[in-house]
């Protein structure tokens, strides 16, 4: 991608698996409320994305907004989750639209669809194909935050059906750096590794699509979650498997 590509939230740690593993692939800039530590290389924009003005700067000649800014707490407040997630999306996408982006890449997440598991618990995170969502579900949000993720999906359709952009839904599973979450078996079924993160969003920059819903897993063994809509229309290709590492989240030795 040769035009620039916007990454809200970008000194979170979803953004600092992107900036880490593909920063110098794109021309990156970077928006935050909180500046990242450490060196910066990109265009920085400090600020909040309820600021439409800053917005409209931070867009200006962008191909792709990668929104990742939010409150990511399962328990977050919902006057929190109602500013930061409902209304800065909003805000992102009525910029985006306004100022010509051609796709915006939303970090949902597995809150959105989390009440499917009360009723399928113990056994559902398992290596057998039988039954995965998929994305075509609809949402079953398992707390306040994961209404605010559902409604950001369906923000999403609204502006990609009303304007045509084009809109990628990532419903993230469990980042962590290194090894998978270590004794949680949720957390072990739902890893997402860096490499996999970076590589993942990556491929949603590169990709062409409408409107899509995928999930943001590692290709772990064990899964609730299929990735094969990830693999068809993004290419997706995940090298990390939980499986490969112990329940206390050592890597397997033979
Ligand atoms: N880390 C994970 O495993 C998962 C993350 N996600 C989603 O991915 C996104 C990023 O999550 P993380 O990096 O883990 O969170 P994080 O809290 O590490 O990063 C979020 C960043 O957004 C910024 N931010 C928050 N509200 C803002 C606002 N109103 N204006 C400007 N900046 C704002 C924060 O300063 C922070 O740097 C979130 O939307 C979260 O819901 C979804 C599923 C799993
Ligand atoms: O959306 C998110 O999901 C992950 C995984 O959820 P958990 O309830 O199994 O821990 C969470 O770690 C992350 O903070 C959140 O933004």
């Amino acid at each position: 991608m040769d035009e620039p590509v916007l990454l809200t939230g970008a000194a979170g740690r979803v953004g600092t698996a992107i900036r880490e593993g593909i920063g110098e692939a794109h021309e990156f800039r970077l928006l935050d409320r909180e500046p990242p530590t450490g060196p910066v290389d990109h265009e920085l924009y400090v600020g909040d994305i309820t600021d439409r003005e800053l917005l409209e700067d931070a867009m200006e000649d962008v191909a792709v907004v990668i929104h990742l800014a939010g409150d990511p707490r399962t328990d977050a407040p919902w006057e929190s989750v109602l500013r930061n997630n409902i209304d800065g999306t909003q805000t992102v996408f009525e910029v985006a639209v306004e100022q010509d982006v051609e796709k915006v890449v939303f970090a949902s997440s597995n809150h959105a669809v989390g009440h499917y598991e009360t009723e399928r618990k113990p056994d559902i995170y398992r290596t057998e194909e039988e039954f995965r969502l998929d994305g075509t579900e609809l949402p079953r949000p398992s707390n306040l935050y994961g209404v605010s993720k559902a409604t950001g999906e369906i923000l999403g359709r609204y502006y990609h059906d009303e304007y045509g952009i084009s809109v990628l839904n990532v419903r993230i599973g469990n980042l962590t750096k290194e090894h998978p979450p270590r004794n949680y078996e949720r957390g072990q079924a739902m890893w997402l590794s860096h490499r996999d993160c970076a590589h993942l969003f990556d491929r949603a920059i590169e990709a062409e699509y409408g409107y899509e819903i995928v999930y943001g897993i590692s290709d772990n063994d064990r899964k609730y979650y299929s990735i094969e809509r990830a693999r068809e229309i993004l290419a997706y290709d995940p090298q990390d498997n939980s499986a490969e590492y112990t329940f206390d989240g050592e890597p397997k030795t033979d």
